[in-house]
């Protein structure tokens, strides 16, 4: 099944895999690995595969070859296209240039940890913004815009890609008209941490201003080195925390100031500010975000970037190698079978690993929306700590008052328990997913020992070891307490705990 449409247009490229020579592998990201090969009838001239695992995504076949097909027809010296495409066996393969020196996230988590400069970062967005103002131009969303996503190549030119879940405002059936003359989509797309607000939010529709505020988090993401809420535990109720409320509008100039002391100009500040507004309409366009204070001073370009960012960068190898082993980098898909909402959790694995703690960050997440939970509830531990502390009543009292729906009083024991013992098993599989991240890392750090660095790396296990302990014991006591539950969920009892010695 082979995308004969972008064959066409990229007519040299073999849609055979024997053709092409994988060297190594480069990347991953969710259904995705990304390997750096050569096309050998084009005189072994170096190629990028990114191989789609058609089971394991989230957009479904006809989409992603629509989405490729589309793009094929779009060119911008700042969007990444893609050379051809084919199926091998269940996975889809892209063909696409090679930009050797990857993401701009995969440099900053080995050379800029704590983020890039100033000048680099306005050189990046501005270009990042030339792509998006034309992609806005021809209807199309990107919906991923993040550091992982804006490539570069060795002489400092940069790209966007990976249209995974870009689309066309003009050809998406899931549009709801709104107010406005735009149209807008309704489905949820792209990656938590990066989100607009309206998308989470996404009855109500969203449109190309999504693109802005993920624009706006990425300026954050390469000032500081990881976006926003990253610093927020690996499992899935972080998609639902931020599936549920993701506030921004308390944002201040200067959200991480205190935390690394960095100072940045009033120009970066507002360019910040006005792509991160509440109210999309507000957010101005990607062609008017061109204008802005912020690039007025930057004449400089792509050898600006190679003098400060890329030199005596480690290869793309050397640095997907070194992130294995610091564990940022996602699980090798093919290694077991994941529901699509393990594959959101998945997401988060790689973000959890750079630990993090930005105490003054000032998103505002609240918490899972459980099956069947009152949807105004906090976390699955607020819950289980609310009941005990409280009791059941309390639980449900407080519940109603927030606008729950009436429930007959014979159910509400019931479903109080229920809803807590929930609670507690999301909690346990959280706990199971963190203790499974630490058994990897300590895996992976185990089979990259080097001589020199062993007595480092010692140290890490060592620590590893001691969370780990630590997350058995908590694991153990979420046990004892989910044995409890059970053996408080019983209908006579209204719900509540009853102590037999009081
Ligand atoms: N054409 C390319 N040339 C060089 N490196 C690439 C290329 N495409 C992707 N990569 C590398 O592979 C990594 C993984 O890419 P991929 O698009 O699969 O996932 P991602 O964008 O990191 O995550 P997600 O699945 O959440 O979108 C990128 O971050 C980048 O470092």
């Amino acid at each position: 099944m082979a995308n004969q449409e972008a064959a066409r247009n990229s007519p040299h490229y073999p849609l055979d895999p024997n053709a092409y020579q994988i060297i190594s592998e480069i990347g991953r990201g969710v259904s995705a690995v990304v390997y750096k090969a050569l096309c050998l009838p084009l005189n072994s001239q170096v190629v990028a595969i990114k191989s789609i695992d058609l089971d394991k995504s989230r957009t479904n076949i006809d989409t992603i070859r629509r989405e490729i097909t589309t793009m094929s027809l779009l060119s911008h010296r700042n969007i990444l296209k893609s050379y051809c495409s084919f199926i091998v066996h269940s996975k889809l393969w892209v063909i696409m240039p090679f930009m050797s020196c990857g993401s701009i996230q995969s440099i900053i988590s080995t050379k800029f940890p704590n983020g890039l400069p100033e000048p680099s970062i306005s050189i990046i967005l501005k270009e990042t913004l030339q792509a998006l103002s034309y992609l806005h131009d021809q209807g199309h969303l990107h919906r991923d815009i993040k550091a992982s996503n804006i490539l570069i190549d060795s002489d400092g030119r940069v790209k966007i890609a990976d249209f995974g879940v870009s689309v066309s405002i003009y050809e998406n059936s899931s549009y709801v008209s709104s107010s406005s003359s735009n149209q807008m989509l309704t489905d949820v797309a792209g990656t938590p941490y990066w989100m607009a607000p309206e998308v989470i939010h996404s009855r109500n529709g969203y449109g190309v201003k999504a693109d802005i505020w993920s624009l706006g988090i990425t300026a954050l993401e390469l000032a500081h080195g990881r976006p926003p809420l990253s610093h927020l535990p690996p499992s899935k109720s972080l998609m639902l925390k931020i599936t549920k409320r993701f506030k921004f509008s308390d944002y201040r100039q200067g959200a991480y100031d205190g935390e690394n002391k960095k100072k940045f100009t009033k120009q970066f500040k507002d360019f910040v500010k006005v792509c991160l507004d509440q109210e999309p309409s507000r957010r101005p366009t990607a062609e008017k975000l061109l204008k802005h204070p912020f690039f007025e001073r930057n004449g400089r370009g792509g050898e600006y970037l190679v003098r400060n960012v890329l030199k005596d960068l480690p290869s793309i190898e050397q640095r997907f190698k070194e992130m294995k082993i610091k564990g940022l980098v996602m699980r090798k898909f093919e290694d077991d079978e994941e529901s699509e909402e393990e594959v959101s959790r998945a997401k988060t694995r790689r973000i959890s690993g750079w630990n993090f703690n930005p105490n003054d960050c000032e998103l505002n997440p609240t918490f899972p929306i459980l099956k069947g939970a009152n949807p105004l509830s906090t976390t699955p531990y607020d819950e289980v700590v609310k009941f005990m502390r409280f009791g059941g009543e309390n639980v449900i009292k407080n519940n109603e008052e927030q606008g729950e729906e009436q429930q007959s009083s014979g159910d509400r024991g019931n479903s109080s328990n229920g809803l807590v013992l929930r609670s507690l098993m999301h909690l346990r599989e959280s706990l199971e997913m963190q203790k499974q991240d630490v058994n990897s890392m300590i895996r992976m750090l185990g089979e990259a020992v080097e001589v020199s660095r062993e007595e480092e790396l010692a140290k890490t296990v060592e620590r590893l070891n001691a969370e780990l302990e630590v997350e058995r014991e908590r694991n153990l006591g979420l046990q004892v307490e989910i044995e409890i539950m059970k053996l408080t969920l019983n209908p006579n009892n209204n719900g509540f705990y009853r102590d037999d010695n009081e």
